[in-house]
């Protein structure tokens, strides 16, 4: 394996702000203190129940009644990137983030990261599975933080291709893991895959590049 090099020369002298192209994001204390991973994990379970519940329909007009009511509580407080703990909870599922899944590490060192949790009812895309959109989802955040991990902080992916093996299975746990196969300058090469027990699901690779300090 080819250790990347070369990861300061993208680092962007802007009072310590800026990295690259991105803002210098910092962890969450705390995850976000002590209710924000019960407020996830309550909005994850809403999120599985919009996309499953078939009640009489006047059930629909109060819990729209309580989501408009939830949503005006939390307006005021909408903040910028980098700002709510959704995202940058690292001890939470999925980082605190919903559009995240609600995977867990197991695993970061040079060169690999490993994760694991299930796909839910929300995520599926028909007859029991997995829906394909959301494998790409998985792999792109992982290939960031192997990449990230891996010395280079400030990538994009250029590419992700994903090979899908057999129907991902809802509400069993998988693991996945990603490599660095290699780096050539600004470019980390990288692959996955996602497994139940021993069975392969998916793999996949992409070309993460690393951002010039003037790029987004
Ligand atoms: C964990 C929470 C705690 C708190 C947070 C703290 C820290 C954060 C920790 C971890 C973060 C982890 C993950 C999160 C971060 C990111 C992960 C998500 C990544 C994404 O989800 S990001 C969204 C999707 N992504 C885009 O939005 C990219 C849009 N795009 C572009 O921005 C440009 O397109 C770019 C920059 C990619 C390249 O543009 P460019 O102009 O800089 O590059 P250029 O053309 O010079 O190419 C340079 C060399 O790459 C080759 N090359 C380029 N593209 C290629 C392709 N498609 N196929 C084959 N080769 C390709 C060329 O052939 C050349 O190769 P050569 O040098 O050999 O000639």
């Amino acid at each position: 394996m080819t250790r990347a090099t070369g990861a300061d020369d993208a680092v962007r002298d802007d009072g310590g702000k800026r990295r690259g192209g991105f803002p210098m994001f910092s962890a969450a204390s705390e995850d976000g203190g002590p209710h924000f991973g019960r407020f996830v994990s309550a909005m994850r379970d809403l999120q599985d129940l919009a996309v499953s519940a078939a009640p009489d329909p006047e059930v629909f007009g109060a819990a729209a009644d309580k989501a408009e009511e939830l949503a005006a509580m939390l307006r005021p407080y909408a903040a910028e990137e980098g700002r709510s703990p959704a995202n940058r909870s690292i001890g939470l599922p999925g980082r605190g983030s919903l559009l995240m899944l609600p995977w867990m590490l197991t695993g970061l060192e040079p060169g690999r990261v490993t994760a694991a949790g299930v796909f839910r009812r929300y995520h599926l895309g028909g007859n029991g599975a997995a829906h394909g959109g959301v494998l790409p989802l998985l792999f792109d955040d992982i290939f960031g933080m192997v990449t990230h991990a891996q010395g280079q902080p400030v990538s994009r992916t250029a590419y992700l291709t994903v090979n899908y093996r057999n129907v991902t299975p809802l509400e069993k746990e998988l693991t996945v893991e990603a490599t660095v196969d290699s780096a050539d300058g600004r470019k980390t090469y990288v692959s996955g895959r996602l497994w139940d027990g021993g069975t392969l699901l998916a793999d996949a690779d992409a070309l993460m590049v690393r951002l010039q300090p003037w790029q987004p």
